[in-house]
């Protein structure tokens, strides 16, 4: 169907197909994202769909509770007049879309569907005034999962962090790199309200890359390189793999996705650091040699970057995130074996799920008698991130919240027994 000659209708039929492709398909939604606006010419519109799709996920349950409050039938989750509703309030409940601009676009949507439905629902709720809570409340089965594992003021404070998107943290190759001025929480680092990337000072020169505060940890707690080798498994695009370049590793860079690896090339390219980078699945591959050092940024469950991607809380269903637990204890039993005696594996996910974090590293030490958790010094982490009591680091919604939070992550550090009469390494 063609949208041209209405403005703003291209970027709301993009805006619902992204929510399909997120609700009903389980996709992310950045996964959706180019399909979903693959006739979306303009890229204000593109964005404009972007955040259209991610408020929704942002205030789901909220918005749904609106417009059951207007329906004599309880609507299906899935039904289109819903997802249409959904679409149209949030624009003036949250974006400041006037009300009659809102419908005006979300109608056409609904050619030969309950048009006459969706415009009386929206209707009444405007007439009413309602508003959404300041803090989002989040899907029911998520908020109970983090209740039973971080109890209710984590819950409270994640209702906080997913209001808005979350600010920008930058890693600095160098201290003395061109780069935006911002607040310094670790060395190496600037925090700055969220913009445009592209536009920032420095991002020409390549000096810094885009990367949230706790997903720097990992890569901090092997120090610095002095031209070890490290493996950086599951590596792309590249984030931990730049840092330990900088911190003067000798990186080998493994990743399953030539398409994520080509990202990390690029990402190398334009900051001007050098790794080795290597197309491998990991569950097959092995190393020539173990190293001093391995880092393994395990596939997970991504439920820890709520705040950016609102997307995960909706779609991570309990069976895949046993799925990946599984997943990820063969890959980090055989990265153990790839480290050399006396070096040090850092095993992290982005995940808020102990299956994915806690469990694993437990499972792990029981299992292997080369290893112990080392625990981060003070001075080795950023400010206000705390060591956990069984010396891992486990970052949660809270932290720090009063400065712009942390994504939710996991990071252990691990240190192999050096052989018997060995000096230690790395
Ligand atoms: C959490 S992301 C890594 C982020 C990256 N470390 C960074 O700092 O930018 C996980 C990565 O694991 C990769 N991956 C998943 N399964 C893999 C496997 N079996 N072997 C190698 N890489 C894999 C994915 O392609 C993805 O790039």
């Amino acid at each position: 169907m063609s949208d041209a000659g209405t403005p703003g209708l291209p970027a709301r039929r993009a805006a619902l197909r992204l929510l399909d492709a997120v609700l009903r398909r389980g996709l992310p939604i950045d996964a959706a994202r180019s399909a979903a606006t693959r006739d979306v010419a303009d890229r204000q519109d593109q964005a404009l769909a972007l955040a259209i799709a991610g408020e929704v996920l942002r205030r789901l349950p909220d918005l749904d509770a609106l417009i059951d409050s207007a329906t004599r039938n309880r609507l299906a989750d899935d039904a289109k007049a819903r997802m249409a509703l959904r679409l149209a309030l949030v624009q003036p409940l949250v974006l400041g879309t006037p009300p009659h601009a809102a419908i005006a676009t979300i109608l056409p949507l609904l050619d030969g569907g309950p048009k006459r439905l969706v415009h009386g629902v929206f209707g009444t709720l405007m007439r009413r005034g309602v508003t959404l809570p300041a803090h989002p409340t989040l899907p029911p089965t998520v908020a109970d999962r983090w209740r039973r594992s971080w109890g209710p003021d984590v819950v409270a404070a994640a209702a906080v962090a997913i209001a808005a998107p979350p600010p920008l943290d930058l890693s600095l190759a160098r201290e003395d790199v061109v780069a935006p001025d911002g607040v310094a929480f670790a060395p190496r680092h600037r925090r700055l309200p969220s913009g445009t990337v592209t536009d920032l000072p420095g991002f020409d020169q390549g000096g810094w890359w885009v990367q949230d505060l706790a997903a720097s940890i990992p890569a901090r707690l092997l120090g610095e390189g002095a031209g070890e080798h490290v493996l950086d498994l599951c590596a792309a695009p590249g984030g931990k793999a730049m840092q330990l370049a900088a911190a003067g590793w000798r990186v080998t860079a493994v990743d399953g996705s030539a398409s994520r690896l080509k990202r990390l090339g690029e990402n190398l390219a334009r900051t001007g650091l050098r790794a080795d980078l290597v197309e491998a699945d990991i569950l097959r591959w092995n190393p020539p040699e173990p190293a001093a050092a391995v880092l393994l940024d395990a596939p997970c469950s991504a439920t820890g970057v709520f705040r950016r991607h609102p997307d995960v809380l909706h779609r991570v269903q309990p069976r895949a995130i046993a799925d990946l637990a599984a997943g990820q204890a063969a890959m980090l039993a055989r990265a153990a074996d790839w480290v050399r005696p006396g070096g040090t594996l850092v095993y992290a996910t982005c995940s808020m799920e102990p299956e994915e974090g806690e469990d694993q590293i437990r499972a792990f030490v029981a299992s292997r008698p080369d290893y112990a958790v080392h625990p981060p010094a003070s001075g080795e982490l950023p400010a206000g991130v705390p060591v956990a009591g069984e010396g891992w680091v486990r970052t949660l919604p809270g932290m720090i919240a009063d400065q712009g939070g942390l994504d939710g992550f996991f990071i252990a550090r691990l240190r192999r027994r050096p052989l018997a009469g060995a000096e230690s390494g790395h």
